[in-house]
């Protein structure tokens, strides 16, 4: 039986385990399923993840939306490591949006774009993806998915699709671990101290 850390974030096996394998996939697709409903079938959608694990939740997204739907929908990728208003300007750093086959001429006009990152915190990468997104051309309009929004906002951002809501004070943080990179799927919860030692 679950224990429930202070917040009302249940702990599973592991006490710093909020979401295994199998809560990460069922939440991919009741968010798969959210964005069908809201926008009445994926007709001009196109999902957007953030690098790096929102690319890889983009991709998932896309094949479990394929999978309901029987047709494909865009999945691409986006860097926006020049819009970042907290890390110096990389030389030659690059906006642009990249489709999952390498296509370079993805055209955002008009396009009902999900927007799609593993945390939401401060509000800050998703400000810098928006004008990354604006570079690129003139959506229709923007939708944002996050896998897990841990709260502490500090602009006016409000995600539409939310695998987990994990209420948690500034001090901790959350670790997304993903198959593709990392070898495995979990989300982590880890408190002061662990964050310190990196434990
Ligand atoms: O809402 P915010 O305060 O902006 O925080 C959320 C962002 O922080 C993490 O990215 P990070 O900058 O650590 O880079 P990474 O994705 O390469 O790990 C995470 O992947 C989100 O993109
Ligand atoms: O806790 C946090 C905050 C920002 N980004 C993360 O990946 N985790």
């Amino acid at each position: 039986m679950p224990s429930y850390r202070e917040g009302g974030a249940p702990v599973q096996d592991s006490p710093n385990i909020i979401m295994d394998e199998a809560a990460i996939r069922r939440a991919l697709t009741r968010i798969a399923h959210e964005i069908l409903e809201k926008n009445k079938g994926i007709e001009g959608c196109a999902i957007v993840g953030i690098r790096t694990r929102g690319v890889y939740l983009a991709r998932r997204i896309a094949e479990r939306i394929r999978e309901i739907e029987g047709s494909p929908i865009a999945a691409c990728e986006l860097d926006i490591t020049r819009y970042r208003d907290d890390r110096p300007l990389a030389d030659g750093a690059a906006a642009g949006i990249v489709c999952s086959d390498g296509d370079r001429s993805f055209d955002v006009k008009d396009k009902r774009i999900i927007l799609f990152d593993d945390v939401l915190y401060t509000g800050r990468t998703i400000r810098a993806a928006m004008d990354a997104l604006m570079d690129c051309g003139r959506p229709q309009s923007i939708q944002l998915a996050v896998l897990v929004d841990r709260g502490h906002r500090e602009l006016p951002i409000r995600p539409d699709y939310v695998g987990k809501n994990v209420p948690t004070s500034k001090h901790e943080q959350i670790e997304v671990s993903l198959t593709e990179i990392d070898g495995d799927d979990r989300v982590m919860i880890k408190h002061p101290r662990e964050a310190e030692v990196g434990g």
